[in-house]
């Protein structure tokens, strides 16, 4: 495979589209059977990453090798080794869910009559066997997500890449997706995906590269990532008013005041808690949680994910 067993390398990657980077210069390296994630704001560079990854832009500079071999050269060999899920499904709302699959599995060169048996295992499994003779656009938004991955799966990849794969699902349909994902990572699948929500990289992901404004900011698993860059707990408080600074700043930890709310990071949130009550602040809620990577982003780039 190359480089030690990655499954992705790449060194100084860099996007450019006219005079606009959007990826500038990034450092990776996956390893097989790792779930990877790309996490960050709209815009930051996670899409572009993934579509060098999937053959389908060529890199604008640095290097890139996907089992070893260049993207360029080498895509036809890499995208049959490749599942791809990008994030606008791609599928075709006309035909139905059977359909889309089978009409992929061709250009895998798979046979008819071992497609039509390949297809309907995965819709079983993505539990869509129902729903195969059903249009695309009868489908609700969370089965169509779930026939787009059970489609990136019909040449049996290596490597599956997943652009926002729950982006807009209600959170019962991203849970059965994820649920479907852990099952690949058992299998040994390498996950490599996109995501906005820290509770899906939570969730998902061995290691994660945290991206804004084209460049990768933090690189960890996401345990690590909070450990080393907030503490333990946050206290949320919301209060009445301007709060004053001064008082804001006899509160014990680092405080980041948000619009109509301030952020109090303590290692021991209840005693923080009980400090904010104490200092006389005009409080109209107040509550103690963990700390997630949201708060690793904010303390990164002095901005939250969802802005
Ligand atoms: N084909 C293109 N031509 C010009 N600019 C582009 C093109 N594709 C992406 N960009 C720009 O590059 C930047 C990064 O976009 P990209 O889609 O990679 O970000 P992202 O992190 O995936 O965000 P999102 O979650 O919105 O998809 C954005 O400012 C985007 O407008």
């Amino acid at each position: 495979m190359g480089d030690g067993g990655a499954v992705i390398s790449a060194r100084g990657l860099v996007k450019r589209f006219d005079d606009f980077t959007a990826v500038d210069g990034i450092d990776v390296e996956i390893a097989a059977g790792e779930s990877f994630g790309f996490l960050g704001p709209n815009g930051a560079g996670k899409s572009s990453t993934m579509r060098m990854i999937g053959c389908v832009s060529p890199p604008s500079g640095g290097d890139l090798r996907i089992f070893g071999l260049d993207p360029v050269r080498d895509g036809v060999r890499i995208r049959s080794r490749l599942g791809v899920c990008p994030q606008d499904d791609s599928l075709d709302h006309e035909l139905t869910a059977m359909q889309n699959i089978t009409t992929y599995a061709r250009y895998f060169g798979v046979s008819r009559a071992h497609a039509r048996k390949r297809c309907a295992e995965l819709l079983d499994w993505v539990q869509l066997g129902e729903r195969a003779r059903s249009r695309v656009g009868d489908l609700s938004g969370g089965m169509r997500r779930r026939l787009a991955v059970a489609r990136s799966l019909v040449n049996d990849p290596d490597c599956v890449l997943l652009d926002e794969p729950t982006t807009g699902l209600d959170p019962q349909a991203r849970h059965l997706l994820w649920e479907r994902l852990f099952q690949l990572k058992r299998r040994g699948v390498t996950l490599v995906l996109t995501t906005h929500y820290m509770d899906e990289a939570e969730q998902l992901c061995d290691r994660i590269v945290i991206m804004d404004g084209g460049r990768i900011v933090a690189e960890g698993s996401p345990h690590n990532l909070i450990k080393e860059h907030v503490t333990r707990d946050v206290v949320e408080l919301r209060y009445a008013g301007t709060p004053d600074d001064a008082v804001l700043a006899t509160l014990p930890g680092r405080v980041e005041k948000l619009g109509d709310r301030a952020l109090l990071y303590a290692d021991d949130g209840d005693a923080a808690l009980a400090a904010a009550h104490r200092a006389g602040l005009e409080l109209t809620s107040v509550f103690v949680r963990r700390s997630t990577l949201e708060d690793v982003f904010l303390r990164l780039t002095g901005r939250t994910l969802v802005d």
